[in-house]
């Protein structure tokens, strides 16, 4: 059995198993969903017959859910109230699908400045404080719950052009759309065919948590007596009505909270059910996603062997001082496939730097590989003095380090810098360097080449410092990047939007990253597998999903109970 038949068994039992209750509660919001919209025909009595002589009744054979202060059926109520309650979550979920995913798509397909517009907007809607926008749409449009709600669903989809954007941004890398735009196919059908079908998963995950998320607000409206139109109810407003009868009607919280808190649940299991096949899909995509690499590169796709390997680290010893040397890594043994991204983790002074050096052929005077072979491509670089790292450094190894700045030299402007990084590593003729300067700095989507040239280290942000020295690093067309904590001295914004960019360097290029840190939020984020250092030994590796859903040692327990993003879910 193939490593890829292995991944592929392990995602589609994984399917089975976790998904059970996902589609429990789906069977139940659909039977909630028909129930509802049968109301007229189903309910025992009209929403509004009261009988007074049987007011805030229990439940029998009469009344199977009990009756309110009114005396009214609680069932027909329920059926009726679910009608406003469900539409209103239908109008807030549509228009956050349809805003979401148009704005999304237009921005990760025409870039440039409609992409900044577009980023820009969505940050805005994510900033504004939409409860008190409710509030001011139900005061203007007399009540009207649609209004509100579609405010609601606005507001709401700053998050989904996000995601979609990213989506349609990591589609369009693929190999296979670049392929078909080759073979001339037109952009509605690049739509169609290839973009569309990719943004469904992540769009639908979204749409089922945001339900939850509109449920919620409309109940509570329905609570505070907001866009409710008595005497039909909403969900909301039996809440309230039970509240105010709390002391002598316990059971009518029970029925009216407990719907909502059911079909709220239900919609959290769903919105779970489906990003665990989405992510079992992604784990088993990059799974292959280094073979499919390998087979790009390689001429006429031969089966990829071992020896494939970009980066091969075996049994290594570094050891620092002599007398006696202290072996600070030891037995250390890793690959790294082409196209494939490898996080090296471990908390400070594990090992990760020394052992990022010695591959560059950097470490400090007083260390020395003292065991073990690194092979970049199929040579031996151990042995190699600085003379000899030159064929190999900028050339076959490009390094993204944690400080930008400090990686650019304030003297010279990003343009003479990046000419000479041209001149020494790789073997652009002197008078198309300048466009193949400019050209590298589009590739790392850095807007206005020409003027980015130009500048002075200090005239850029961090991002933007940190895009440069990638383009620097891609200079000589390297196929592997050292990133040593590429995003740790950068803002969580900027941080994101470098992780989108290696991704897609990935993608277009087959690149192979050691990415060096010890966040594993990030490492979660970005990498295909993971490699856990402690005080310089490989304490575990493995597939980031796989050691994430199931760490067998005690450290890595320990890493990542420390990381609050992984533990929490954000
Ligand atoms: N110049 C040096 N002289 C002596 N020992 C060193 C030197 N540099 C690193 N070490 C030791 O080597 C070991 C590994 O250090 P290393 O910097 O690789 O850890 P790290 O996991 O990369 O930590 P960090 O994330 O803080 O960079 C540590 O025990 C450290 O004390």
């Amino acid at each position: 059995m193939t490593v890829t038949q292995i991944v592929d068994t392990r995602v589609r039992g994984g399917r089975l198993g976790t998904n059970a209750l996902a589609i429990v509660a789906l069977a139940f919001v659909v039977l909630v969903a028909i129930a509802v919209a049968l109301a007229p025909v189903i309910s025992p009595y009209g929403y509004n017959d009261q009988d007074l002589a049987r007011f805030l009744e229990w439940p029998s054979a009469d009344h199977l859910l009990g009756t309110d202060s009114l005396g009214r059926d609680i069932l027909t109520r329920l059926l009726w109230g679910g009608q406003p309650t469900l539409l209103g979550v239908l109008v807030a979920v549509l228009t956050f699908v349809v805003v979401g995913v148009l704005l999304g798509i237009v921005a990760g397909t025409l870039g440039g400045w409609v992409d900044a517009l577009i980023s820009g907007i969505a940050d805005i809607l994510m900033s504004l404080p939409g409860v008190v926008l409710i509030f001011a749409v139900l005061a203007i449009f007399d009540q009207d719950l649609t209004p509100a709600m579609i405010t609601l669903g606005f507001l709401g989809s700053g998050s989904l052009v996000r995601v979609v954007r990213a989506t349609v941004l990591g589609v369009r890398g693929e190999l296979f759309v670049s392929a078909a735009i080759v073979s001339g196919l037109g952009s509605v059908r690049l739509m169609a065919r290839h973009i569309l079908p990719a943004v469904v998963g992540p769009v639908v995950i979204q749409a089922s948590l945001f339900a939850g998320a509109a449920l919620a607000v409309q109940s509570g409206l329905g609570f505070l007596g907001l866009g409710v139109h008595p005497p039909l109810p909403t969900w909301g407003s039996m809440v309230g009505e039970a509240a105010a009868n709390l002391a002598k009607a316990p059971w009518l919280l029970v029925v009216s909270g407990g719907i909502i808190t059911l079909v709220s649940l239900a919609l959290a299991l769903i919105g779970d059910g489906l990003r665990d096949v989405d992510a079992a899909r992604r784990r088993s995509d990059r799974g292959r996603a280094p073979i499919a690499a390998r087979t790009s590169r390689a001429d006429g796709g031969t089966p990829p062997e071992p020896s494939d390997a970009v980066l091969r680290v075996q049994d290594l010893e570094i050891s620092f001082g002599d007398s006696p040397p202290v072996a600070v890594v030891r037995g250390v043994s890793f690959e790294v496939q082409p196209g494939e991204i490898l996080g090296l983790v471990g908390e400070s002074g594990s090992g990760k730097t020394v052992t990022t050096l010695a591959t560059l052929g950097l470490l400090p005077g007083n260390a020395a590989i003292t065991a073990g072979r690194i092979l970049i491509g199929q040579d031996d670089v151990t042995e190699l003095d600085d003379r000899g790292f030159a064929g190999i450094r900028g050339r076959r190894t490009g390094l993204i380090s944690q400080e930008p700045m400090v990686a650019l030299d304030p003297l010279f402007t990003v343009g003479s810098q990046l000419l000479e990084v041209l001149k020494y590593a790789s073997d652009v003729p002197a008078s198309q360097r300048r466009a193949r300067a400019m050209q590298l700095l589009s590739l790392v989507h850095l807007p206005d080449p020409e003027a980015v040239m130009r500048r002075f280290p200090h005239e850029l942000s961090g991002g933007m410092a940190q895009r440069v020295v990638i383009a620097t690093a891609l200079a000589g067309d390297p196929e592997l990047l050292i990133a040593d904590e590429p995003t740790t001295a950068l803002d969580v914004t900027v941080q994101a939007g470098i992780l989108d960019l290696l991704r897609e360097l990935r993608r277009e290029r087959g690149l192979a990253v050691l990415f060096v840190t010890h966040d594993l939020a990030v490492v979660a984020d970005i990498c295909d597998r993971v490699i856990v250092m402690e005080k310089g030994v490989i304490v575990e590796s493995g597939l980031v999903d796989d050691l994430f859903a199931d760490p067998r040692e005690p450290y890595t327990r320990e890493l990542i109970a420390s990381t609050p993003r992984l533990v929490d879910g954000r």
